[in-house]
């Protein structure tokens, strides 16, 4: 399983990068407004300086011709590095744009995908990930679970490479299902994470064993200031 964080923020970046066993960090136009009035390259850079190149950075082009696609995407391996994942809607320009990036020997992450038909379009293209819409789906009445699960078989019966990072959650419910249902990879925007590691029950217990330790040895003390 790959958990990747769906923000540019920072700050958000920094903390789950250092919490959690982070796989890489996604964006998009609607993600980057988000953080407001930045300068795209230097913020990206800064994303690319936290999480490293061991952990994937996948950045939309947002050109709407298949020219202009593969420009964008020049640019950002130009101007960023070249082991950016360029995320690509998985349309009709989209589907040409990334066998071209593909017959380059490029990382490509194909997005914006609703149906089975895209999906299978974009890992016949070879795309490296596909990144299906989880509640964007649910929200139209497309079955996101039964879809991430064609999607799963459709890889394994080609052979394929192609990892599914399943996006658009509402609720740590559905990334744990799209897990579930085959997806390899998730992208999880922060405040879910947040919500889904807050529980109370989570808290309480702890709580309950903090209490029952400093019961039997004390307040403030731990197992490292114990006597040997
Ligand atoms: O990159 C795609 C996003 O995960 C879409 O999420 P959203 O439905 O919350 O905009």
């Amino acid at each position: 399983m790959e958990i990747l964080l769906d923000t540019a923020n920072i700050e958000a970046i920094e903390k789950y990068a250092a919490a959690l066993p982070l796989a890489g960090v996604t964006t998009n136009p609607s993600i980057l407004k988000k953080e407001g009035n930045i300068e795209f390259f230097s913020h990206m850079r800064k994303i690319r300086e936290i999480i490293g190149t061991n952990r994937s950075l996948h950045v939309q082009v947002v050109a709407q011709d298949k020219a202009g696609m593969v420009k964008d995407a020049k640019t950002l391996l130009e101007q960023l590095d070249q082991e950016i994942y360029i995320k690509v809607p998985a349309n009709e320009v989209g589907l040409e744009a990334i066998k071209e990036l593909k017959s380059e020997g490029l990382n490509v992450t194909a997005t914006a995908i609703y149906s089975k038909f895209q999906a299978y379009l974009a890992i016949a293209a070879g795309a490296d990930y596909i990144a299906p819409y989880f509640n964007r789906m649910e929200n139209i009445g497309i079955k996101a679970p039964e879809a991430i699960a064609a999607m799963a078989n459709e890889i394994q019966q080609s052979a394929s490479k192609t990892k599914i990072v399943a996006a658009s959650f509402k609720n740590v419910d559905q990334v744990t299902t799209a897990l579930e249902e085959g997806a390899q990879a998730v992208t999880v925007a922060p405040d879910i994470i947040k919500q889904a590691l807050a529980m109370p029950s989570i808290a309480q217990a702890v709580e309950d064993f903090a209490v029952d330790w400093e019961s039997i040895f004390g307040k403030n003390s731990t197992i490292a200031s114990l006597k040997i």
